[in-house]
């Protein structure tokens, strides 16, 4: 009677479980055909991420006609970056996510599969974007961050890409076509350069354009100016700062420079103005490829390539006890020399038409042209801020007259009101005359107090402000530093004036 009773309830179990199986199955189907017509497209992965089913849809998405065997392939081959071998991998569901298919942004959900056991069988996903309108909202506005992003990543980009190449730097006498054939070649070795050179020869743009030419195009190329930054600070905005360095220093890391021209270049300009007790960090950087930022004792590996910059003779800072002797070796591999713009005189007719188009561009209007008169005057110039106080003096050309030429006149005018170094171009004439008794300065003592004066007047023409001094004197703001210094002029700094 027992075996009875048994065997009953385990037909009636065999009955109900055949029952169960045969309902799953059937509500399997249904949610798969389900899934077909509300998702826009749906695929499923078992647990080794491989697709077991696809439905059209999704392979219209993904550019595929139905002839293209999906089955069995791992499914990232088929829809790149998928997550769905995460989401099998950590068995929890993916709700609401958005992801790109072939540019197009998708609204989408992942779920894991598992079986009675709790363990995970695969993963099924679902692109709902289109049938649930109240996401649009989210999704429009999800693409308009992702485009403010793009744009903000590109900005940030173009500002650390190379300004210039080759072909920006004009210039077609021997020297300059000399310069840059070393310099193409220098591009294509990953060694340290030296640019060498009086200021406003281009050392900058030449810089910019050997990061440009080389295998490191598409890194960083990040410039530190040595002399405008105080010595006090600048070590921490070369090999930056560990988190509690010092008072103030905050909580978190604050990378270098040299850091953040990790793969790509680092711009040492004005390196001669390098402090001695920094050198030998540099020559760390140089030799062990390096950094240890402030307040870290831990060493941090950086791959850049350095060009350095200077306008000083940086041998006979050496011998001054100035400059590091091995520092300057290291930096010394390949020197350019950059030739001043009285050793190549030819170069300023090109660099005059090309100068006066950019300022046709930044300020609207027809290219002004020079006559062959007011270039003779500009090829008598000797030049000591050269590329720079042309490009000045033309600025200033340009306001002065709304003339389509520049005439000497014009250049004359200019050079004698307006340029420190004007003497070489005004005709000298001899009326100037002595009083007895009078007394003549030395030559030495009149050309300082001039410079004196053009200092000062530059000064009260740029409202104080340095850098705008500077360009008006066509010097670098290292080399009016150094002359501040000299005159012992003293200035009121923007901060302190009311
Ligand atoms: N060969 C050139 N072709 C076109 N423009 C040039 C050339 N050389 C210099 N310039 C222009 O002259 C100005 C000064 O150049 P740059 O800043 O590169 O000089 P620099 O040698 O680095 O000067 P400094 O030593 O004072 O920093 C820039 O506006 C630059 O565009």
């Amino acid at each position: 009677m027992e075996r009875l009773v048994d065997g009953v309830a385990a037909r009636r179990r065999r009955a109900a479980s055949a029952r169960e199986a045969g309902l799953r199955d059937r509500i399997a189907r249904a949610a798969v055909e389900l899934f077909d017509q509300l998702y826009e497209g749906a695929v499923l992965i078992d647990a080794g991420g491989q697709i077991l089913w696809m439905n059209d849809k999704y392979r219209a998405i993904l550019g595929l006609n139905g002839m293209d065997p999906v089955e069995g392939r791992p499914v990232e081959e088929v829809i790149p970056n998928s997550r769905l071998r995460e989401v099998v991998a950590c068995g929890r569901a993916d709700l609401i996510d958005i992801f790109e298919v072939e540019g197009r942004q998708l609204v989408v959900s992942r779920i894991p599969l598992k079986d009675e056991d709790g363990r995970v069988t695969g993963a099924v996903g679902m692109i709902l974007y289109d049938r649930v309108q109240s996401l649009k909202p989210l999704v429009d506005k999800f693409q308009g961050l992702q485009r403010d992003l793009d744009a903000a990543r590109r900005q940030l980009a173009d500002a650390r890409r190379a300004k210039y190449g080759f072909s920006q730097f004009i210039g077609n006498s021997e020297a300059v076509r000399l310069l840059k054939r070393q310099a193409r070649r220098a591009a294509e070795r990953d060694i340290t350069v030296l640019l060498l050179g009086e200021t406003g020869t281009g050392k900058e743009m030449l810089a910019h354009a050997l990061h440009a030419a080389s295998g490191r195009q598409s890194g960083p190329m990040v410039r530190v100016n040595t002399a405008a930054i105080p010595e006090n600070l600048l070590e921490a905005e070369l090999f930056g700062v560990a988190p509690g360095a010092f008072t103030g220093a905050g909580a978190k890391p604050r990378d270098g420079k040299i850091r953040l021209a990790h793969r790509g270049t680092l711009f040492l300009d004005e390196i001669g103005d390098m402090p001695v007790s920094l050198q030998s960090k540099l020559l760390r950087v140089l030799q062990e490829r390096e950094i240890e930022p402030l307040g870290s004792n831990r060493v941090i590996p950086v791959d850049v390539r350095v060009i350095a910059a200077t306008s000083r003779d940086l041998g006979r800072m050496v011998e001054e006890g100035l400059f590091r002797a091995d520092l300057y070796y290291r930096l010394n591999v390949l020197p350019l020399r950059l030739p001043p713009l009285r050793e190549r005189l030819d170069d300023i007719e090109p660099l005059c038409e090309v100068l006066l188009d950019r300022l046709a561009i930044d300020q609207g209007g027809r290219p002004r042209t020079l006559t062959d008169h007011a270039l003779l005057r500009l090829q008598a110039h000797d030049w000591p801020g050269n590329v720079r106080e042309l490009a000045n003096l033309l600025e200033r050309a340009v306001l002065l007259t709304d003339d389509a030429e520049i005439d000497a006149g014009h250049i004359d005018s200019l050079m004698a009101t307006h340029m420190p170094s004007a003497a070489g171009v005004a005709p000298v004439t001899m009326t100037a005359s002595v009083e007895p008794g009078e007394t003549v300065e030395p030559l030495r003592e009149a050309l300082a107090a001039a410079e004196r004066d053009a200092i000062r007047r530059a000064l009260a023409a740029a409202g104080g402000v340095k850098t705008q001094a500077a360009k008006l004197l066509g010097i670098s703001r290292a080399q009016f530093y150094e002359k501040l210094a000299t005159h012992g002029i003293e200035t009121v700094t923007a901060s302190s004036r009311p």
